[in-house]
Protein backbone atom coordinates (compact mmCIF):
# COMPACT_ATOMS: atom_id res chain seq x y z
CA UNK A 1 0.00 0.00 0.00
CA UNK A 2 2.78 2.17 1.17
CA UNK A 3 4.72 2.70 -2.40
CA UNK A 4 1.51 4.05 -3.94
CA UNK A 5 1.32 7.03 -2.25
CA UNK A 6 4.08 8.90 -3.95
CA UNK A 7 5.20 12.52 -3.13
CA UNK A 8 4.21 14.93 -0.91
CA UNK A 9 0.62 15.35 -0.58
CA UNK A 10 -0.51 18.44 0.35
CA UNK A 11 -4.10 18.24 2.85
CA UNK A 12 -5.81 21.27 3.16
CA UNK A 13 -7.98 21.94 6.38
CA UNK A 14 -5.67 18.86 8.02
CA UNK A 15 -6.21 20.48 11.27
CA UNK A 16 -10.19 19.93 11.50
CA UNK A 17 -12.02 16.80 12.29
CA UNK A 18 -12.27 15.00 8.90
CA UNK A 19 -8.69 16.41 7.32
CA UNK A 20 -6.95 15.67 10.96
CA UNK A 21 -7.90 12.10 10.63
CA UNK A 22 -7.03 11.88 7.08
CA UNK A 23 -3.42 13.41 7.98
CA UNK A 24 -3.26 10.26 10.49
CA UNK A 25 -4.65 7.48 7.52
CA UNK A 26 -1.61 9.31 5.65
CA UNK A 27 0.97 8.94 8.07
CA UNK A 28 -0.11 5.80 9.29
CA UNK A 29 1.28 4.69 5.43
CA UNK A 30 4.15 6.10 5.34
CA UNK A 31 3.18 9.61 3.38
CA UNK A 32 4.95 12.60 3.42
CA UNK A 33 2.36 14.98 4.80
CA UNK A 34 1.66 18.58 4.02
CA UNK A 35 -0.50 20.85 5.92
CA UNK A 36 -2.24 24.25 5.54
CA UNK A 37 -4.70 25.67 7.66
CA UNK A 38 -5.64 28.65 9.29
CA UNK A 39 -6.85 26.84 12.24
CA UNK A 40 -10.63 28.84 12.25
CA UNK A 41 -12.51 25.96 13.62
CA UNK A 42 -9.27 23.45 13.69
CA UNK A 43 -6.68 22.80 16.40
CA UNK A 44 -3.36 22.09 16.37
CA UNK A 45 -2.57 18.19 17.55
CA UNK A 46 0.67 15.98 18.43
CA UNK A 47 0.81 13.97 15.63
CA UNK A 48 0.86 17.92 13.22
CA UNK A 49 4.94 17.32 14.03
CA UNK A 50 5.60 14.43 11.59
CA UNK A 51 4.07 17.26 8.73
CA UNK A 52 5.57 19.84 7.46
CA UNK A 53 2.99 22.34 9.11
CA UNK A 54 1.40 25.93 7.56
CA UNK A 55 -0.83 28.63 9.07
CA UNK A 56 -2.62 30.10 6.18
CA UNK A 57 -5.30 30.46 4.16
CA UNK A 58 -6.11 28.61 1.07
CA UNK A 59 -7.16 31.76 -0.39
CA UNK A 60 -4.13 33.27 -0.05
CA UNK A 61 -2.73 32.30 -3.66
CA UNK A 62 0.96 33.46 -2.89
CA UNK A 63 1.27 31.03 0.09
CA UNK A 64 -0.31 27.99 -2.18
CA UNK A 65 2.12 28.42 -4.72
CA UNK A 66 4.75 28.97 -2.49
CA UNK A 67 3.99 25.56 -0.78
CA UNK A 68 3.12 23.77 -4.01
CA UNK A 69 6.44 24.76 -5.62
CA UNK A 70 8.68 24.20 -2.59
CA UNK A 71 7.18 20.54 -1.59
CA UNK A 72 6.99 19.81 -5.95
CA UNK A 73 3.27 18.92 -4.51
CA UNK A 74 1.50 16.03 -6.93
CA UNK A 75 -1.72 15.45 -4.75
CA UNK A 76 -3.90 17.71 -3.25
CA UNK A 77 -6.65 16.71 -0.41
CA UNK A 78 -8.95 19.70 0.02
CA UNK A 79 -10.99 20.14 3.39
CA UNK A 80 -10.43 23.25 4.19
CA UNK A 81 -14.27 24.81 4.68
CA UNK A 82 -17.23 25.89 7.34
CA UNK A 83 -19.91 23.46 7.88
CA UNK A 84 -22.77 24.78 10.01
CA UNK A 85 -26.10 24.91 7.92
CA UNK A 86 -27.51 27.10 9.72
CA UNK A 87 -25.20 29.96 9.90
CA UNK A 88 -25.19 29.12 5.97
CA UNK A 89 -28.22 30.42 5.73
CA UNK A 90 -27.94 33.42 7.78
CA UNK A 91 -24.66 34.57 6.51
CA UNK A 92 -24.39 32.81 2.56
CA UNK A 93 -21.38 35.40 1.62
CA UNK A 94 -19.34 33.47 4.63
CA UNK A 95 -19.96 30.01 2.75
CA UNK A 96 -19.99 31.56 -0.81
CA UNK A 97 -16.59 33.38 0.30
CA UNK A 98 -14.52 30.50 1.84
CA UNK A 99 -16.12 27.08 0.33
CA UNK A 100 -16.36 28.27 -3.23
CA UNK A 101 -14.26 31.21 -4.03
CA UNK A 102 -11.94 29.61 -1.62
CA UNK A 103 -12.19 26.55 -3.40
CA UNK A 104 -11.54 28.60 -6.69
CA UNK A 105 -8.25 30.17 -5.74
CA UNK A 106 -6.63 26.78 -4.35
CA UNK A 107 -7.37 25.07 -7.74
CA UNK A 108 -6.51 27.94 -9.66
CA UNK A 109 -2.94 27.81 -7.86
CA UNK A 110 -3.11 24.12 -8.43
CA UNK A 111 -3.22 24.35 -12.08
CA UNK A 112 -0.83 27.15 -12.05
CA UNK A 113 1.84 24.33 -10.52
CA UNK A 114 0.61 21.23 -12.37
CA UNK A 115 -0.75 19.64 -9.25
CA UNK A 116 -1.67 16.14 -11.46
CA UNK A 117 -4.78 14.47 -8.54
CA UNK A 118 -7.46 17.30 -6.49
CA UNK A 119 -9.61 15.34 -4.08
CA UNK A 120 -12.30 17.48 -2.91
CA UNK A 121 -14.64 16.45 0.23
CA UNK A 122 -18.31 17.19 -1.06
CA UNK A 123 -21.29 16.36 0.98
CA UNK A 124 -24.83 14.98 0.63
CA UNK A 125 -26.31 17.73 1.19
CA UNK A 126 -26.06 18.66 -1.94
CA UNK A 127 -28.69 15.88 -3.11
CA UNK A 128 -31.72 17.80 -0.91
CA UNK A 129 -34.94 17.02 -0.16
CA UNK A 130 -34.74 13.36 -1.50
CA UNK A 131 -38.31 11.31 -1.38
CA UNK A 132 -39.57 8.36 -2.73
CA UNK A 133 -35.90 6.50 -2.74
CA UNK A 134 -34.51 3.62 -0.36
CA UNK A 135 -31.33 4.99 -1.51
CA UNK A 136 -29.35 7.49 -2.90
CA UNK A 137 -27.29 7.22 -5.96
CA UNK A 138 -24.90 9.47 -7.54
CA UNK A 139 -26.92 10.27 -10.97
CA UNK A 140 -30.25 11.40 -8.63
CA UNK A 141 -31.03 15.38 -9.32
CA UNK A 142 -29.24 17.70 -7.03
CA UNK A 143 -31.08 20.38 -5.40
CA UNK A 144 -29.12 21.51 -1.97
CA UNK A 145 -31.77 23.13 0.35
CA UNK A 146 -28.83 25.79 1.89
CA UNK A 147 -26.33 27.73 0.64
CA UNK A 148 -23.58 25.37 2.72
CA UNK A 149 -24.93 22.37 0.22
CA UNK A 150 -24.99 25.53 -3.01
CA UNK A 151 -21.20 26.16 -1.92
CA UNK A 152 -20.17 22.79 -2.04
CA UNK A 153 -22.03 22.03 -5.29
CA UNK A 154 -20.52 24.94 -6.99
CA UNK A 155 -17.07 23.49 -6.23
CA UNK A 156 -17.63 20.68 -7.64
CA UNK A 157 -18.65 21.55 -11.23
CA UNK A 158 -15.87 24.16 -10.64
CA UNK A 159 -13.54 21.67 -9.54
CA UNK A 160 -15.11 18.88 -13.03
CA UNK A 161 -14.62 21.86 -15.30
CA UNK A 162 -11.34 22.79 -14.41
CA UNK A 163 -9.95 19.15 -14.51
CA UNK A 164 -11.68 18.68 -17.91
CA UNK A 165 -9.74 21.61 -19.36
CA UNK A 166 -6.69 21.42 -17.78
CA UNK A 167 -6.12 18.05 -17.06
CA UNK A 168 -5.71 17.48 -13.53
CA UNK A 169 -7.30 14.45 -12.48
CA UNK A 170 -10.27 15.02 -9.65
CA UNK A 171 -11.95 12.74 -7.36
CA UNK A 172 -15.05 13.73 -5.47
CA UNK A 173 -16.55 12.40 -2.38
CA UNK A 174 -19.88 13.13 -1.32
CA UNK A 175 -20.03 12.32 2.63
CA UNK A 176 -23.03 10.98 4.36
CA UNK A 177 -23.22 11.55 8.13
CA UNK A 178 -19.69 11.84 9.58
CA UNK A 179 -19.30 10.72 13.02
CA UNK A 180 -16.93 8.44 15.47
CA UNK A 181 -13.57 9.40 16.99
CA UNK A 182 -9.62 8.02 16.26
CA UNK A 183 -9.96 4.38 17.40
CA UNK A 184 -6.57 5.47 19.36
CA UNK A 185 -8.30 8.74 20.75
CA UNK A 186 -5.01 10.91 18.51
CA UNK A 187 -8.08 12.69 16.75
CA UNK A 188 -11.64 13.55 17.31
CA UNK A 189 -14.62 16.36 16.82
CA UNK A 190 -13.95 19.39 18.65
CA UNK A 191 -17.56 21.55 18.99
CA UNK A 192 -18.45 23.34 21.91
CA UNK A 193 -22.06 23.35 20.36
CA UNK A 194 -22.58 20.43 18.46
CA UNK A 195 -24.16 20.72 15.40
CA UNK A 196 -24.94 17.03 14.61
CA UNK A 197 -27.26 14.53 16.16
CA UNK A 198 -24.82 12.32 18.13
CA UNK A 199 -22.57 15.35 19.55
CA UNK A 200 -26.23 16.66 20.34
CA UNK A 201 -27.38 13.30 22.10
CA UNK A 202 -24.14 13.04 23.87
CA UNK A 203 -24.47 16.68 25.31
CA UNK A 204 -27.94 16.09 26.30
CA UNK A 205 -27.00 12.57 28.29
CA UNK A 206 -24.32 14.45 29.73
CA UNK A 207 -26.35 17.11 30.97
CA UNK A 208 -24.17 19.81 29.16
CA UNK A 209 -27.52 20.76 27.44
CA UNK A 210 -30.98 20.78 27.73
CA UNK A 211 -32.91 17.66 26.56
CA UNK A 212 -32.15 16.51 22.67
CA UNK A 213 -34.94 17.90 20.53
CA UNK A 214 -36.09 15.23 18.08
CA UNK A 215 -36.81 17.05 14.70
CA UNK A 216 -40.49 14.53 13.90
CA UNK A 217 -41.74 11.65 15.02
CA UNK A 218 -44.09 10.99 12.23
CA UNK A 219 -42.09 11.15 9.28
CA UNK A 220 -41.97 8.22 7.03
CA UNK A 221 -39.68 6.01 8.19
CA UNK A 222 -40.45 2.95 10.98
CA UNK A 223 -40.38 4.25 13.52
CA UNK A 224 -41.24 8.23 12.72
CA UNK A 225 -37.94 9.72 13.39
CA UNK A 226 -35.26 10.91 10.99
CA UNK A 227 -33.20 8.38 8.91
CA UNK A 228 -29.39 8.74 8.29
CA UNK A 229 -26.41 6.90 6.98
CA UNK A 230 -23.12 7.41 9.83
CA UNK A 231 -19.87 6.41 8.95
CA UNK A 232 -16.88 6.73 11.21
CA UNK A 233 -14.32 9.24 10.65
CA UNK A 234 -11.58 6.65 10.43
CA UNK A 235 -13.16 4.86 7.63
CA UNK A 236 -13.85 7.87 5.57
CA UNK A 237 -10.46 8.74 6.00
CA UNK A 238 -9.32 5.22 4.83
CA UNK A 239 -11.33 5.57 1.58
CA UNK A 240 -9.23 8.89 0.72
CA UNK A 241 -6.50 6.93 0.80
CA UNK A 242 -7.53 4.25 -1.61
CA UNK A 243 -9.27 6.89 -3.73
CA UNK A 244 -5.65 8.08 -4.39
CA UNK A 245 -4.72 4.96 -4.99
CA UNK A 246 -7.54 4.31 -7.18
CA UNK A 247 -7.88 6.91 -9.22
CA UNK A 248 -6.78 5.92 -12.62
CA UNK A 249 -9.10 2.75 -12.29
CA UNK A 250 -12.07 4.76 -11.77
CA UNK A 251 -13.94 5.63 -15.12
CA UNK A 252 -15.09 8.94 -16.22
CA UNK A 253 -16.96 10.47 -13.70
CA UNK A 254 -14.80 10.08 -10.16
CA UNK A 255 -17.77 11.31 -8.12
CA UNK A 256 -18.76 8.71 -5.44
CA UNK A 257 -21.13 8.38 -2.46
CA UNK A 258 -19.30 7.82 1.02
CA UNK A 259 -21.40 6.33 3.36
CA UNK A 260 -22.52 2.20 4.48
CA UNK A 261 -25.58 1.78 2.77
CA UNK A 262 -27.31 1.50 6.26
CA UNK A 263 -30.11 3.43 7.71
CA UNK A 264 -30.87 4.53 10.98
CA UNK A 265 -33.16 6.60 12.99
CA UNK A 266 -32.70 9.13 15.60
CA UNK A 267 -34.55 6.79 17.99
CA UNK A 268 -31.60 4.19 17.23
CA UNK A 269 -28.67 6.58 18.07
CA UNK A 270 -30.53 7.32 21.52
CA UNK A 271 -30.99 4.00 22.52
CA UNK A 272 -27.18 2.69 21.10
CA UNK A 273 -26.31 5.75 23.08
CA UNK A 274 -27.74 4.56 25.99
CA UNK A 275 -27.11 0.91 25.68
CA UNK A 276 -22.96 2.08 26.03
CA UNK A 277 -23.42 4.73 28.50
CA UNK A 278 -26.02 3.01 31.14
CA UNK A 279 -27.79 6.31 31.29
CA UNK A 280 -30.88 7.97 30.12
CA UNK A 281 -30.58 10.45 27.17
CA UNK A 282 -33.27 13.05 27.94
CA UNK A 283 -34.99 13.95 25.12
CA UNK A 284 -38.69 15.79 23.61
CA UNK A 285 -40.10 15.37 20.35
CA UNK A 286 -40.01 19.00 17.94
CA UNK A 287 -42.03 19.82 14.52
CA UNK A 288 -39.69 18.30 11.70
CA UNK A 289 -36.88 21.18 9.96
CA UNK A 290 -38.53 22.64 7.08
CA UNK A 291 -37.57 20.28 3.84
CA UNK A 292 -35.57 18.15 5.73
CA UNK A 293 -35.48 14.38 4.16
CA UNK A 294 -37.08 11.77 5.94
CA UNK A 295 -34.31 9.49 4.91
CA UNK A 296 -31.09 9.85 3.62
CA UNK A 297 -29.05 6.52 2.88
CA UNK A 298 -26.09 6.46 0.75
CA UNK A 299 -26.48 4.36 -2.31
CA UNK A 300 -23.09 2.89 -2.59
CA UNK A 301 -22.79 0.50 -5.50
CA UNK A 302 -19.88 2.59 -7.41
CA UNK A 303 -18.15 2.85 -4.35
CA UNK A 304 -17.75 -0.93 -3.72
CA UNK A 305 -17.69 -1.37 -7.60
CA UNK A 306 -14.41 1.23 -7.97
CA UNK A 307 -12.34 1.50 -4.91
CA UNK A 308 -10.16 -1.28 -2.85
CA UNK A 309 -11.19 -0.25 0.32
CA UNK A 310 -13.27 -2.22 3.09
CA UNK A 311 -14.79 -0.34 6.30
CA UNK A 312 -13.72 -1.79 9.09
CA UNK A 313 -16.06 0.01 12.12
CA UNK A 314 -19.26 -0.13 9.79
CA UNK A 315 -21.47 -0.04 13.30
CA UNK A 316 -23.55 2.52 14.80
CA UNK A 317 -21.70 1.25 18.75
CA UNK A 318 -18.05 2.02 17.65
CA UNK A 319 -19.20 4.76 16.37
CA UNK A 320 -20.78 6.63 19.18
CA UNK A 321 -18.48 4.83 21.45
CA UNK A 322 -15.54 6.62 20.00
CA UNK A 323 -17.63 9.76 19.75
CA UNK A 324 -18.55 9.61 23.63
CA UNK A 325 -14.93 8.59 24.93
CA UNK A 326 -13.23 11.23 22.76
CA UNK A 327 -15.89 13.73 24.55
CA UNK A 328 -15.29 12.63 27.82
CA UNK A 329 -11.17 12.66 27.03
CA UNK A 330 -11.12 16.43 25.87
CA UNK A 331 -13.82 17.58 27.44
CA UNK A 332 -14.36 20.83 25.99
CA UNK A 333 -10.27 21.18 25.82
CA UNK A 334 -9.07 22.37 22.09
N1 LIG B 1 -18.45 16.96 9.31
C1 LIG B 1 -19.34 16.50 8.45
O1 LIG B 1 -20.30 15.83 8.84
C2 LIG B 1 -19.17 16.74 6.97
C3 LIG B 1 -20.12 16.19 6.10
C4 LIG B 1 -19.97 16.39 4.74
C5 LIG B 1 -18.89 17.11 4.23
N2 LIG B 1 -17.99 17.66 5.09
C6 LIG B 1 -16.87 18.44 4.52
O2 LIG B 1 -15.65 17.94 5.02
C7 LIG B 1 -14.70 18.99 5.17
C8 LIG B 1 -14.11 18.94 6.56
O3 LIG B 1 -15.13 19.09 7.54
P1 LIG B 1 -14.84 18.92 9.09
O4 LIG B 1 -16.05 18.31 9.71
O5 LIG B 1 -13.53 18.29 9.30
O6 LIG B 1 -14.79 20.46 9.55
P2 LIG B 1 -13.73 21.19 10.51
O7 LIG B 1 -14.31 22.55 10.77
O8 LIG B 1 -13.40 20.35 11.67
O9 LIG B 1 -12.45 21.30 9.59
C9 LIG B 1 -12.27 22.30 8.61
C10 LIG B 1 -10.81 22.77 8.72
O10 LIG B 1 -10.55 23.72 7.70
C11 LIG B 1 -9.88 24.85 8.27
N3 LIG B 1 -10.22 25.98 7.40
C12 LIG B 1 -11.45 26.53 7.18
N4 LIG B 1 -11.37 27.50 6.26
C13 LIG B 1 -10.07 27.57 5.86
C14 LIG B 1 -9.35 28.36 4.93
N5 LIG B 1 -9.96 29.30 4.20
N6 LIG B 1 -8.03 28.16 4.76
C15 LIG B 1 -7.39 27.21 5.49
N7 LIG B 1 -8.01 26.43 6.40
C16 LIG B 1 -9.34 26.61 6.58
C17 LIG B 1 -10.37 24.94 9.68
O11 LIG B 1 -9.49 25.62 10.56
C18 LIG B 1 -10.51 23.46 10.05
O12 LIG B 1 -9.30 22.97 10.58
C19 LIG B 1 -15.46 20.29 4.87
O13 LIG B 1 -15.13 20.71 3.57
C20 LIG B 1 -16.91 19.89 4.95
O14 LIG B 1 -17.72 20.68 4.12
C21 LIG B 1 -18.11 17.49 6.45
O1 LIG C 1 -30.75 18.13 17.35
C1 LIG C 1 -31.01 17.33 16.43
C2 LIG C 1 -30.14 17.14 15.33
C3 LIG C 1 -30.52 16.26 14.35
N1 LIG C 1 -31.68 15.56 14.44
C4 LIG C 1 -32.03 14.60 13.38
O2 LIG C 1 -30.94 13.70 13.26
C5 LIG C 1 -30.70 13.33 11.90
C6 LIG C 1 -29.27 13.74 11.54
O3 LIG C 1 -29.15 15.16 11.57
P1 LIG C 1 -27.76 15.95 11.53
O4 LIG C 1 -26.79 15.28 12.42
O5 LIG C 1 -28.07 17.39 11.74
O6 LIG C 1 -27.26 15.70 10.06
P2 LIG C 1 -27.99 16.02 8.67
O7 LIG C 1 -29.05 17.01 8.81
O8 LIG C 1 -28.33 14.70 8.04
O9 LIG C 1 -26.84 16.74 7.85
C7 LIG C 1 -25.51 16.36 8.08
O10 LIG C 1 -25.08 15.48 7.13
C8 LIG C 1 -24.71 16.03 5.88
C9 LIG C 1 -24.22 14.90 5.03
O11 LIG C 1 -25.30 14.21 4.58
C10 LIG C 1 -23.64 17.06 6.10
O12 LIG C 1 -23.22 17.59 4.90
C11 LIG C 1 -24.19 18.16 6.95
O13 LIG C 1 -23.16 19.10 7.20
C12 LIG C 1 -24.67 17.62 8.23
O14 LIG C 1 -25.39 18.63 8.92
C13 LIG C 1 -31.78 14.06 11.09
O15 LIG C 1 -32.84 13.17 10.90
C14 LIG C 1 -32.21 15.21 11.99
O16 LIG C 1 -33.56 15.60 11.82
C15 LIG C 1 -32.53 15.73 15.51
O17 LIG C 1 -33.59 15.10 15.59
N2 LIG C 1 -32.17 16.61 16.48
Amino acid sequence: MNALITGPILVTGGAGYIGGQTVLSLLDQGADVVVLDDLSTGSVRPFHENTAFYQGRIQDQGLVSEILKKHQIKSILHFAGFIKVDESISNPLKYYNNNTDGSRVLIEAAVHNNVETFLFSSTAAVYGSITGVETVDEALEVHPLNPYGWSKLFTERLLQDVSKAHGMQYGIFRYFNVAGADMRFRHGQFLEKPVHLIGRAIDALLGTAPPLQIFGNTLATPDGTGVRDYIHVSDLADAHVALLQNLQSIPKNRLLNLGYGKGHSVLDVIKCLEEISGKPVPYEFVPAREGEAASVVANVKMLTEHLAWKPQHANLKEIIATSLEWRQRTNFEK
